[in-house]
C-alpha cells in the first residue's frame, strides 16, 4: 500500500513538472521563430516625425513615442527616420557616440530585425 502511495505521489509530481516546463519552454521557443523581420524598404515607409523607424545595427525601432523626448531638436533626428541610421546613433551627427545610456534606451523601442542582417553576419 505504502509503495503504491509513493508511487502516485511520484507519478503526480512528475506530471506536474512536465507541465510547467511545457508551458515556460514552449511560448518561449514559439516567440523566438516568430521574430518580425523588416527590410529597408519597409523601415523607408516610417520617414517622418510622426512615424520613425529606424535600422540600426541590424535591429529595427520604431522611435515614434521617443522622439518627443529626445534632447536635440527634431530637425536632427529627422533626416535618419526611415533609413538605416547607425551612423547617426554613433556619431549624433558630429562625430561623438551616444552615452551607453542612450543605447540602452533604445531596447525598449524595438520591434524586429533588419531582413539584411543575416547577409551582413556571413559577412556578405
Ligand atoms: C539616429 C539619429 C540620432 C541623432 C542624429 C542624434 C543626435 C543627438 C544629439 C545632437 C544630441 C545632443 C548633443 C549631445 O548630447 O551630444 C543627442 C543626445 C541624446 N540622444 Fe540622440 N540622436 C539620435 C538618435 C537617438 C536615439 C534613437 C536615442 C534613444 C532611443 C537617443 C538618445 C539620446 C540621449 C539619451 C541623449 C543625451 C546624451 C547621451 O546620452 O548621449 N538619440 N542625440
Amino acid at each position: 500500500m505504502k509503495k503504491t502511495a509513493f508511487a502516485a505521489f511520484v507519478a503526480f509530481w512528475s506530471s506536474v513538472v512536465t507541465l510547467l516546463v511545457t508551458w515556460t519552454l514552449v511560448p518561449a521557443v514559439t516567440l523566438a521563430e516568430e521574430e518580425p523581420t523588416f527590410t529597408l524598404e519597409e523601415v523607408a515607409r516610417h520617414d517622418r516625425l510622426e512615424d520613425c523607424w529606424m535600422a540600426i545595427r541590424g535591429e529595427v525601432y520604431d522611435l515614434t513615442d521617443y522622439l518627443p523626448h529626445h534632447p536635440a531638436p527634431p530637425a536632427v533626428i529627422l533626416p535618419w527616420c526611415g533609413r538605416e541610421a547607425t551612423e547617426g546613433m554613433t556619431t549624433k551627427g558630429y562625430g561623438r557616440d551616444h552615452s551607453p545610456a542612450a543605447w540602452g534606451q533604445l531596447e525598449r523601442y524595438r520591434i524586429g530585425v533588419l531582413e539584411s542582417a543575416a547577409d551582413t553576419s556571413t559577412g556578405q
